[in-house]
C-alpha cells in the first residue's frame, strides 16, 4: 500500500490538535472537578475578572454554582460563594482546611521559614497561637493596653481640635494611619517609643514599603512559570526593606535584653517583653529563634495598620453619607452620658450597642479581606466533589456577607439588622437593643469580616476596641463636611483586595465642626 507520509502527519496533528481542544473545553465537572467557566489558555478565566476581583467572583457564582473552580494565569483555585459550602470549610472540616496558601515567589522573603500569618498547620502555628490566646492577645493584656488607644484617640482629636478651630481641611485617611500605627507600636515596643517618639514613623514608612513590594510580587503569580524572576526589580526592594527593618528591630531586641528600655515589672510588660520571656524560657514547648519573632512583630504590623485604618475610613464614610445613622450614634451616646460632660471612655462602649452594628455593618459591606484563604491538607469530598490534598480555595467573604438569602437588602447600610430585638428590654429610638457590646467575631459563617475557624483574625477583639473608641468619639466630637461644601462622599464604593486602596483611592478630605469639646 502506498502510504502518503504527509496526509498522515497532517491527519495525527488535526486529531492531536481536537483532542487538547477537546480537553481544554470540555466541562472540568465531566472530569470530576468542581464546575467553572470555559477557560483560555495561559489566561485562565483572568478575561472574565474585573477589577473588584470578589464580585466578579460572586457574579460567576451565580452561574456556576458555590463551588467553582476558576483559573487566574497560573493560579488553579476552589472559589467558595455561600455560606453552607463555607460553613463545611471553616467549621466541619476545619482542621483539613487550617492551611493557606500564598501568592507569588517566596525566596526573596529574608525571613522565609519563619512565617506565621501564613504558616502551615503545624506545631510552630500552633504555638504561637496559644501564645497570641493566652498572653500576647489575651483579654487582661488587651485590659493592661487601654491607656495607650484612650491616649492616642485624645490627641487625634486633639489635632482635629485644632483643625477645626483653624477652619481646616483634615485628611483621615493620614489621621487613622497615624493612629493606628502608634497604637500598635506603643502595644509592641511602648518602652522603646517611650524613648524615641519617632519609631512608630520610622516602622510605618518600611512597613509600607514592604507591603507595597510584597502585593506586586504577589501579582507575578499571574505570570506562570515567570513568576519567580525578578522582571521588574520588586524581589531586590522587598530584600532592601526587609533588612532594612531587620537592622532596627535588631538594634530594639538587643536593648530589651541589655534591660536598656527600662523594666517596670510585670505589669508593664509589652509584647517584645513577652516575646523574648518566651524566647528566653527553657521549659518551652518549642524554641523561639530570633528570626521567628522578628518576622512575627513584622507580620502584626503588617496584618494589623491598613485593616484598622481602612475600616475606620469606611466607617466615617458610610456615615457621613447617612446623616440619620450619625445622629442615632450620636443620640445614643448623650443617652448613656446623661449630664456628664465628658469624652466617652473604653468602659463605656458595652453600653452602645448601635454604633457597634454600625461598625460591624461597615465590614459587612466593606470588607478589608474580602477572599478568605485556605489549603486543604488531606483529599476530601465537598458538595459531592472529590477535592485533593494540596488544592488552593477562596472562600469569598464579600460574595457571602452580600448573600440576598441571608441579609434583605444586602446591599443597603442598615445597622438595625444586627440589633436583636427583645420585647422585655427598654425601648430606645424605635429600637430594641440588646444591653451587651455586639461580638464582632462570632461562629456565624454568614459573617466573616474577620474570618472564621483556627485562621480567624487573632485581633479582632483589639481592632473593635480601636473602632469603637474612636468613631464614637468622632461622632461625639464633630460634625463633618465632605471638603469642597458637598453633603456626600460620590465615592464609587469598590471593595477590593486590600486596604489601601480604601475608599475608591481617594483620601478622605472632610472638615469637622466642632460640636462638643472635649478639652474645654
Ligand atoms: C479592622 C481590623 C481588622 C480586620 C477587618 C481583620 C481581618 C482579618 C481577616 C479577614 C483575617 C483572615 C481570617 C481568615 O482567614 O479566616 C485576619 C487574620 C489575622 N489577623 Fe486580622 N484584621 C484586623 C485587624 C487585626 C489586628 C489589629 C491584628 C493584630 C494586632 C490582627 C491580627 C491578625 C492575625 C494574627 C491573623 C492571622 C491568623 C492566622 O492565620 O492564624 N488583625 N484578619
Amino acid at each position: 500500500m502506498d502510504i502518503n507520509y504527509t496526509s498522515c502527519s497532517y491527519v495525527f496533528f488535526t486529531l492531536i490538535t481536537i483532542f487538547l481542544l477537546q480537553r481544554l473545553f470540555t466541562s472540568s465537572t465531566r472530569r470530576g472537578l468542581p464546575p467553572g467557566p470555559r477557560a483560555l489558555p495561559i489566561l485562565g478565566h483572568m478575561h472574565l475578572l474585573r477589577s473588584s476581583l470578589p464580585r466578579s467572583l460572586q457574579a460567576l457564582s451565580q452561574t456556576h454554582g458555590p463551588l467553582m473552580n476558576i483559573r487566574i494565569g497560573s493560579l488553579q483555585v476552589l472559589v467558595v460563594s455561600d455560606s453552607d459550602t463555607a460553613k463545611q470549610i471553616l467549621k466541619t472540616h476545619d482542621p483539613d482546611f487550617a492551611s493557606k496558601f500564598v501568592f507569588g515567589p517566596r525566596h526573596f522573603n529574608v525571613y522565609k521559614g519563619a512565617e506565621f500569618f501564613n504558616a502551615p498547620y503545624g506545631p510552630y502555628w500552633r504555638f504561637m497561637k496559644k501564645l497570641c490566646m493566652t498572653k500576647l492577645f489575651a483579654g487582661y493584656q488587651l485590659d493592661r493596653f487601654v491607656g495607650i488607644r484612650e491616649e492616642e484617640t485624645l490627641a487625634l482629636l486633639r489635632s482635629l481640635v485644632e483643625k477645626s478651630r483653624n477652619g481646616e481641611a483634615c485628611d483621615l485617611g493620614l489621621e487613622f494611619t497615624a493612629l493606628t500605627t502608634k497604637i500598635l507600636s506603643k502595644m509592641v515596643m511602648g518602652k522603646r517609643c517611650r524613648q524615641n517618639s519617632n519609631l512608630p514613623i520610622e516602622i510605618r514608612r518600611i512597613v509600607s514599603d514592604i507591603m507595597a513590594c510584597a502585593t506586586r510580587l504577589g501579582l507575578m503569580e499571574l505570570f506562570g512559570p515567570l513568576r519567580d524572576l525578578d522582571v521588574f526589580g520588586n524581589g531586590k526592594k522587598l530584600r532592601s526593606s526587609i533588612w532594612r527593618y531587620d537592622a532596627l528591630v535588631e538594634k530594639i531586641l538587643k536593648d530589651y535584653e541589655d534591660g536598656k528600655s527600662g523594666n517596670d515589672g510585670e505589669k508593664d510588660k509589652d509584647i517584645v517583653d513577652i516575646l523574648l520571656d518566651t524566647y528566653n524560657d527553657p521549659k518551652a514547648e518549642l524554641k523561639l529563634t530570633l528570626n521567628q519573632i522578628k518576622f512575627f512583630i513584622l507580620e502584626l504590623f503588617m496584618a494589623s495598620l491598613d485593616t484598622t485604618s481602612a475600616a475606620l475610613q469606611w466607617t466615617m464614610t458610610e456615615l457621613i453619607n447617612h446623616q440619620d445613622i450619625f445622629t442615632k450614634i450620636r443620640e445614643e451616646i448623650k443617652s448613656i452620658l446623661g449630664n456628664t460632660h465628658r469624652l466617652i471612655k473604653e468602659s463605656d462602649l458595652q453600653k452602645l450597642p448601635y454604633l457597634q452594628a454600625a461598625i460591624k455593618e461597615t465590614l459587612r459591606l466593606h470588607p478589608v479581606g474580602p477572599l478568605l484563604r485556605r489549603e486543604s491538607n488531606r483529599d476530601m469530598n465537598i458538595n459531592g466533589y472529590h477535592v485533593k490534598s494540596g488544592t488552593k480555595i477562596f472562600i469569598n467573604a464579600y460574595g457571602i456577607m452580600r448573600d440576598p438569602r441571608t441579609y434583605k437588602d444586602p446591599d443597603k447600610f442598615v445597622p438595625e439588622r444586627f440589633l436583636v430585638v427583645e420585647e422585655n428590654t427598654e425601648r430606645k429610638m424605635g429600637y430594641h437593643y440588646q444591653q451587651y457590646m455586639l461580638e464582632l467575631k462570632g461562629q456565624d459563617v454568614n459573617y466573616l469580616a474577620f474570618g472564621s475557624g483556627r485562621r480567624g483574625c487573632l485581633g479582632a477583639s483589639h481592632a473593635s476596641l480601636v473602632l469603637s473608641l474612636t468613631i464614637g468619639s468622632l461622632v461625639q466630637c464633630f460634625d463633618w463636611t465632605v471638603k469642597g461644601d458637598e453633603e456626600k462622599f460620590k465615592i464609587k464604593l469598590p471593595t477590593g483586595f486590600s486596604a489601601s486602596g480604601t475608599a475608591g483611592g481617594s483620601s478622605l478630605m472632610c472638615s469637622p465642626k466642632l460640636y462638643f469639646d472635649p478639652f474645654g
